[in-house]
Parts: C-alpha cells; structure tokens; sequence
C-alpha cells in the first residue's frame, strides 16, 4: 500500500507544486493521475520513487517511511518500485537485452539469475526476437515496451508511469495499455499520469485529478474531465 499524508512540496525556486495531499493506494490498483499542465502530477509521483523529496508531510510505502529512508537506501526502494517516462531513457549504446538486463545488475542479481528473468520480461512485451538490436533501432512503441520490461524485471510491486505514451500514435498507445493493464492483473499496482482523455474514457480505472497541488477529484471509475 502507498500512503501519503499531508504532503507539501515547495521547490528551491519558491514554486509550491504540491499543496496538502493525503491519499492512500491499495496493492493491485490501477491509478490514472489526471489535470492541467503544471497542476503538480509529476512531482506527485516523482516523490513516490525518491525523485524529490516533500517538503513536509509523510509517504508510506509497503511499510517503509521515505522520511527515514538514507540515501543509500534508495537502491532498496527502487528495487520495488518500477518508473516509465514519456521519453523511455533507454541507454543508447546498449542493446534491448543489455538495457534490460543492466537494471538487475545494477542492483547485484546473480547472473546465473538474470538471463532467465530478461528473456522472461522480453517474451512479455512481445519483444525477445529483437533482443540484440539497440534502441535507435525501435519504433517509439518498442522502446516504451523495452522501457516497461526494464521496470517490471525485478518483480516491483508498483509501477509508476509519467505520460507513457505522451508520444505515441494512438494505436501504439492502445498496445502499450494493453500491456500496463495486463501487468496490472499480475498484482502490480500501477500509477498513471497522463493527458490521454481517449485512454481515462475508455480503460475505465481510479481517476485521481490534481489541481494546483491538491487533490480535487477522487473517483473509483473516473472520468479525465475537463482538461486539454
Ligand atoms: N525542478 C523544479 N524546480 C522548480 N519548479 C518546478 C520543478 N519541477 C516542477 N516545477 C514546478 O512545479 C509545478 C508542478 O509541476 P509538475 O511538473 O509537477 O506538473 P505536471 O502536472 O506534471 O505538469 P505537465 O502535465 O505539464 O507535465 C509547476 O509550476 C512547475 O513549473
């Protein structure tokens, strides 16, 4: 379970980006987080994976108190934390297979382990037969799925998603829901943030909508609502 409480979070700058958030997140949901640009989604979500840190407040995660977490803890959390961005930050001079497997090295899985578990994650995605190409290689819809299976190969409990398929066509961006939903039925609680009206209107999930730091929707089968 994720839980946050009375979470603020003002930047260097001055910029008050989340203003009071309580919330709390059951294992196994699937989370859209919608609203308008600059409203805090991303911030929200960067401070579930130790991007930032809040300002004041707490966030709970499986247990573990982020507060009292030490910097060379974080690897720990990461562990059970799976992240996907808009831009997939694939690792250019690696191939899909290295890509992959370099986020179980980094964290000193045994190799006998990990060539199993990467060609497991590739059949999943539907991409082993590309396993030896390099990113630059991949259609964008690819290389989101090579960026998916990097963030479940170590069995993460959450999956956090920032607008994952922000640039994708819109059929690319179907197959890459279908994938998120059925890593979803897994067990794995996934938040979304995203602009994709089409998307929330269609796969009908937890809609959580942010404006100006707080949260002012929280609906079981939401709908996106009113923004661009
Ligand atoms: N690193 C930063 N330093 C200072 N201000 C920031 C930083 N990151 C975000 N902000 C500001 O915090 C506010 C919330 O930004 P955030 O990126 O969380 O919004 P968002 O809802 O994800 O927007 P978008 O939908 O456009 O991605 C904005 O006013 C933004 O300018």
């Amino acid at each position: 379970m994720i839980e946050m409480k009375d979470v603020y979070k003002t930047y260097p700058n001055g910029v008050l980006a989340i203003n009071g958030i309580s919330v709390k997140i059951n294992q196994g949901e699937f989370v859209y987080i919608v609203g308008p640009s600059g409203s805090g989604k991303s911030t929200f979500i960067k401070m579930m994976y130790r991007e930032e840190k809040p300002t004041k407040g707490s966030i709970v995660i499986n247990g573990v108190s982020l507060e009292n977490l030490k910097e060379q803890e974080v690897p720990f959390l990461r562990r059970k934390i799976g992240v996907v961005f808009q831009d997939f930050k694939l690792l250019p001079k690696l191939t899909v297979y290295e890509n992959v497997a370099f986020a179980l090295e980094v964290i000193g899985e045994p190799p006998r382990n990990i060539k199993k578990r990467v060609l497991d994650v590739l059949d999943l995605v539907q991409l082993k037969h590309k396993a030896r190409f390099f990113p630059d290689e991949l259609s964008g819809g690819e290389q989101q799925r090579v960026s998916i299976a990097r963030s479940i190969v170590n069995n993460p409990s959450v999956v956090i998603a920032d607008e994952p398929t922000g640039n994708l066509d819109p059929e690319t961006s179907w197959g890459i829901m279908r994938l998120l939903e059925e890593i979803n039925q897994r067990g794995t609680t996934i938040l979304m943030a995203t602009h994709n009206k089409e998307i929330v209107n269609t796969i009908r999930k937890r809609v959580i909508a942010i404006e100006d730091g707080k949260i002012v929707r929280d609906e079981t089968r939401g709908e996106y609502g009113l923004y661009d």
